[in-house]
């Protein structure tokens, strides 16, 4: 059973088609990408699976049955960009209180918290006010109230804004352990690299309508064009082969595109009889960033509004 079924979602405002018949499934343990430039319609898309929006039309499936905030909330954690934390609260009542809220009991939430606490070596924070926290130490303890109730759903936009590379690491071990144990991870981000590392899978809207969806795997599989890089001891020269382009030519190692019509095969034959020391030959894929800026080319920098008739 799917963890979450999104169908045929739409959001209009008077201004904007801001989500425009996007559809998608997330499995358990699944560590799904939501990409998408600014104002494709990703936060939009968040608040009504958070029930923060009700849809104009379509339909949400959570764990199988058709999403009921009031029931379902419980099992959603949200960490949304901005902060929702209370300044002037200490963070250990902070803490208890989201937890209660949660629908734990204060044993419970006691546990919980000291165990998150200890963890994230936090335990010297609770009786100081969120004030007193530098951005990155917000964003932990924003991490672990959305965390501490063991959601089922969790969804984290832009969750290591502002971390040092140990505390991302922290919530990026974190973020698998969770996945591991079965909860499904929505990961809204514009940091391609940290998609690429992390995600098991992704979709792309642009427009408020889904332009991509696949594994990472697949994705860039799809968006490959026959790249290959080969070392060598000796780059031969001149380098002249109906097999392939020289992209880049540096000491030891080239890049290259193979023809249409040829192999891999066929260039490593080529440079075989030319005499040439081979170290290492591998396919290049594209990173996500080139597929992504592939995909949404053309697009204006910011997005224009559009007249929406009922
Ligand atoms: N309350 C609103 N009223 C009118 N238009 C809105 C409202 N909220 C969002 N929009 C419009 O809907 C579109 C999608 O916005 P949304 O915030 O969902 O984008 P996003 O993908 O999250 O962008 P970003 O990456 O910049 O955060 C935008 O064109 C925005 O101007």
């Amino acid at each position: 059973m799917n963890r979450l079924e999104v169908k045929h979602l739409k959001k209009y405002y008077t201004s904007q088609k801001a989500v425009d018949d996007i559809s998608f499934t997330l499995a358990p343990g699944s560590i799904f990408g939501l990409l998408g430039p600014n104002g494709a319609g990703k936060t939009t898309l968040i608040r009504m699976i958070t029930g923060i929006l009700f849809p104009d039309a379509g339909e949400i499936i959570f764990n199988g049955q058709p999403f009921n905030p009031d029931r379902d909330i419980a099992y959603i954690g949200y960490m949304p960009e901005e902060k929702g934390l209370y300044k002037k609260m200490k963070i250990g009542d902070q803490a208890m209180y989201l937890a209660q809220l949660k629908g734990l009991s204060k044993a419970t939430a006691m546990e919980r918290v000291k165990h998150w606490f200890v963890k994230f070596e936090m335990e010297s924070w609770w009786n100081r006010k969120v004030e007193d926290l530098s951005k990155g130490m917000q964003q932990k303890l924003q991490f672990v109230t959305t965390v501490l109730n063991d959601p089922k759903l969790i969804i984290l936009d832009e969750p290591f804004s502002g971390l040092d590379p140990v505390n991302s690491n922290l919530i990026k071990d974190e973020i698998y352990q969770l996945a591991k144990n079965g909860s499904s991870i929505i990961f809204s981000t514009h940091r391609m690299e940290q998609v690429e590392e992390i995600c098991d899978h992704i979709i792309l809207v642009n427009k408020g309508q889904k332009i991509l969806d696949g594994s990472v795997t697949a994705v860039k599989q799809q968006f490959k064009e026959n790249i290959y890089a080969i070392g060598l001891e000796q780059n031969p020269s001149p380098i002249n082969s109906p097999v392939f382009e020289v992209i880049n030519n540096k000491p030891h190692q080239l890049l290259l595109k193979i023809n249409e019509g040829y192999k891999p095969n066929d260039v490593l034959l080529y440079f075989l009889q030319q005499q040439a020391a081979i170290q290492s030959f591998h396919e290049i894929l594209p990173s996500l960033s080139e597929i992504f800026i592939k995909l949404v080319e053309g697009t204006p920098l910011t997005r224009q509004f559009q007249t929406v008739t009922a």
